[in-house]
């Protein structure tokens, strides 16, 4: 059995986009991960240490992709994955990143990316 730390919705302002006018301007993109991380041992011992600590993940994604000015959100995705499976105790997330309005005939477009070993 594989527990979850997840966050939904992170919503951040950057430079994203293949397009001269995207170079130019800040753009919404919605990120959603969910993190394999030990769930039993935080919820006995009730400490925030013990947890995948989903505010410190959160302020990493945040502060990596506002400093961002990649083309492709694929890109975006690649170094979001990286940075959480080498700065904290998660073996295996699943990430998808969201351009909303990048097509209007659209609700949404993105991509999903699993990454690491899910135990
Ligand atoms: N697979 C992708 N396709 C496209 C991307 C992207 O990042 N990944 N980006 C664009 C443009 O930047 C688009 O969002 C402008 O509206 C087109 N296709």
């Amino acid at each position: 059995m594989t527990d979850i730390v997840y966050i939904q919705g992170l919503s951040v302002e950057t430079t994203i986009g293949v397009y001269d006018w995207e170079r130019t301007i800040k753009q919404t993109l919605v990120l959603d991960l969910e993190m394999a991380a030990d769930v039993a041992t935080p919820g006995a011992s009730d400490a925030v240490s013990d947890a995948l600590d989903y505010a410190a993940v959160s302020s990493g994604v945040l502060a990596l992709v506002e400093a961002s000015s990649f083309e492709l959100i694929e890109s975006v995705a690649e170094h979001v994955a990286a940075l959480v499976l080498s700065e904290f105790a998660v073996a295996w997330l699943r990430l998808r990143v969201s351009k909303p309005g990048a097509v209007s005939q659209a609700r949404d477009v993105g991509v999903v990316i699993e990454r690491g070993e899910r135990a």
